[in-house]
């Protein structure tokens, strides 16, 4: 008679569940999340709508959207704080079954108890683990050994984020899940926050990244997805993303206010000229110039072509104050890809002289 024991039927689960007995995703091995067809309402409020996601281990995924789009939903979905239908899995198991020492959180809002001090706080969130690392060492990794003994309540808007931020480190996580971290921390503050995870990341922990700071998330992430409307619309790595939705590097020019249609014509017609010149009679398209708050943009201009836009711009007699040139960022992706305002990241050059001499 076949004897069926408690280990046979865990073994059973598991094997239904896709996992082995390490807590490894069978179907997945190198996965650290898995969400398929990921599905939350609200009542009337759909905050997703059949999400696909998959972050593997080692990796820093980045999560971007617009207000409302789904992020905080699914990352609540994803540390099992609230409920969504569809497939969820971290470490190969459904999110309420993870070993919670295996996971850091730092939600969007977060008030812990006001009356300890910083090295109080995080201690006292260590003792929630079954092993924790020592709260002065966690509190230095996010900058905040020379506050340590200061009272929660008394401390910045940044000084909590930042301690925040160490209370769901303190267990040494081999997923750490940051809900918009750097809200309210000055740029020293942002760029200790960055380092610590890029640290943590180098070591081996997957972070779960959602931030409105593009930059950052541009820097950090090593996959970036976008949520619109609880659909994840665009997901790759950052510089995949700006190729593919960025749009082309640009010229901004100054001037003493907009420029007019004509002044925009006349810069068209300089560039279209030399372009044929150059090309011997082949077509080719000039890059689109448009007038802007400040002046004009030029489209399209590669760092070689802008001396020939300065001389564009001299051939039509244009008098400008200076000129910044910039490249496509995961900003302008996530403006173009949520139907936002263009807003691109300038990078400006030298004030170059309108004899174009002096660059
Ligand atoms: N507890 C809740 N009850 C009712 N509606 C909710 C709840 N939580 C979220 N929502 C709604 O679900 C949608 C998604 O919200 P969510 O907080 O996930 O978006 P988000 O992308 O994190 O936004 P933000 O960038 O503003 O933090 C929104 O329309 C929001 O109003």
């Amino acid at each position: 008679m076949n004897e069926t024991t408690a280990a046979d039927v865990d073994a059973a689960d598991d094997a239904t569940r896709g996992r082995d007995a390490a807590g490894a995703d069978a179907a997945d091995p190198d996965a650290v999340v898995v969400g398929e067809g990921v599905r939350k309402s609200y009542g009337d409020v759909v905050a997703l709508d059949g999400v696909d996601i998959r972050v593997e281990s080692g990796e820093v995924f980045g999560l971007i959207g617009p207000n409302g789009a789904g992020k905080t939903t699914l990352v609540r979905a994803l540390t099992g704080t609230t409920e969504a239908e569809g497939d969820l899995r971290v470490f190969g198991v459904p999110p309420r079954e993870v070993d919670p020492q295996r996971i850091g959180l730092l939600p969007q809002s977060f008030d812990p108890p006001e009356r300890l001090t910083a090295t109080e706080l995080v201690g006292y969130y260590g003792g929630l683990y079954d092993a924790a690392r020592d709260a002065e060492s966690v509190l230095r990794d996010v900058g905040m050994a020379d506050d340590a003994d200061v009272w929660y309540e008394t401390l910045s808007g940044g000084q909590k984020r930042r301690t925040c931020v160490a209370t769901a480190i303190v267990n040494d996580p081999d997923l750490l899940f940051l809900d918009e971290p750097t809200t309210g921390i000055d740029p020293a503050g942002r760029r200790s926050i960055h380092r610590l995870i890029e640290r943590l990341a180098g070591g081996g922990t997957t972070v779960f990244l959602t931030s409105h700071a593009m930059d950052e998330v541009e820097r950090l992430a090593d996959r970036v997805a976008l949520l619109r409307d609880g659909k994840i619309v665009a997901v790759g790595a950052p510089e995949e993303l700006i190729a593919d939705h960025g749009g082309e590097p640009r010229l901004e020019v100054k001037l003493d206010g907009p420029a007019s249609e004509a002044d925009c014509e006349a810069v068209q017609e300089a560039i279209r000229e030399a372009l044929s010149d150059e090309s011997a009679g082949e077509s080719e398209d000039a890059p689109a110039v448009e007038s802007t708050r400040k002046g004009l943009r030029i489209g399209g201009v590669r760092p070689e072509g802008i001396g020939d836009a300065v001389d564009a711009l001299e051939t039509a007699e244009i008098d400008f104050e200076s000129l910044a040139w910039s490249e496509p960022s995961l900003e302008d992706v996530y403006l173009r890809l949520t139907g936002e305002e263009y807003s691109p990241r300038s990078e400006p050059l030298d004030e170059v002289a309108p004899d174009g001499g002096d660059r």
